[in-house]
């Protein structure tokens, strides 16, 4: 299973990474696996995987971590993402996205139609107790897709905008770019497939 070069697994270039992939289970906006998560292993282009290792070392002595909850995305998972738009299916509507229609999700920029993911180099993540893996509260779970998800929403505690806000500055500090829409989601700004969408299967 040999990945493109220029790609890495993620648990081989950070080892005491956390990873818990949303779009391989049920737990996520579309209730089911998406398509091209089936075993899938968490894979970043090695450029984005140093920046991270970067970002993971720097909370090590504040007994944090990072855990990753997607990286490299192939387009058949967007495609599949699309295709759940223009059905009816609405059973993960309450948890993940009560407030906005799933044309808008689109249009409001909360899942794009062509996604940094499928280009290797953007990662969805939150901050973690080093040892016991345990996510710190960010005011909202991990993709839920409303403006309670913007990282500057006030109508969160101080210690859940502090949390985001560490988990940005230590993301920007190593070379990478937060998305206006949701706290968890990050762009290498060096990214060194800028123009390519890959659609490999990372197992
Ligand atoms: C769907 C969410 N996890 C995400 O990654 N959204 C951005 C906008 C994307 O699809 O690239
Ligand atoms: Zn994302």
């Amino acid at each position: 299973n040999a990945l493109p070069a220029g790609f890495t697994y993620l648990e081989v270039a950070i080892p005491e990474i956390k990873i818990n992939l949303m779009y391989t289970g049920s737990d996520n906006f579309l209730g089911r696996p998406v398509n091209g998560y089936e075993d899938a292993r968490a894979v970043l282009t090695k450029s984005a995987a140093q920046a991270l290792k970067q970002a993971q070392d720097s909370l090590k002595p504040f007994g944090l971590g990072l855990l990753v909850y997607d990286a490299y995305r192939p387009q058949r998972a967007v495609d599949d993402f699309i295709a759940w738009s223009r059905t009816d299916d609405n059973k993960m509507r309450e948890n993940y996205y009560p407030d906005v229609s799933k044309p808008d999700l689109f249009k409001e920029g909360y899942i794009a139609a062509k996604s940094g993911h499928s280009r290797g180099s953007t990662v969805d993540l939150t901050l973690c107790d080093l040892n016991t893996g345990t996510p710190l509260d960010m005011g909202t779970r991990i993709d839920f897709l409303g403006k309670e998800s913007w990282p500057d929403y006030a109508g969160i505690t101080a210690q859940q905008r502090a949390n985001r806000l560490l988990l940005r500055r230590i993301m920007m500090e190593h070379g990478f770019m937060p998305l206006q829409q949701e706290w968890w989601h990050f762009t290498l700004e060096n990214e060194p497939f800028p123009e390519t969408y890959f659609d490999f299967v990372a197992r």
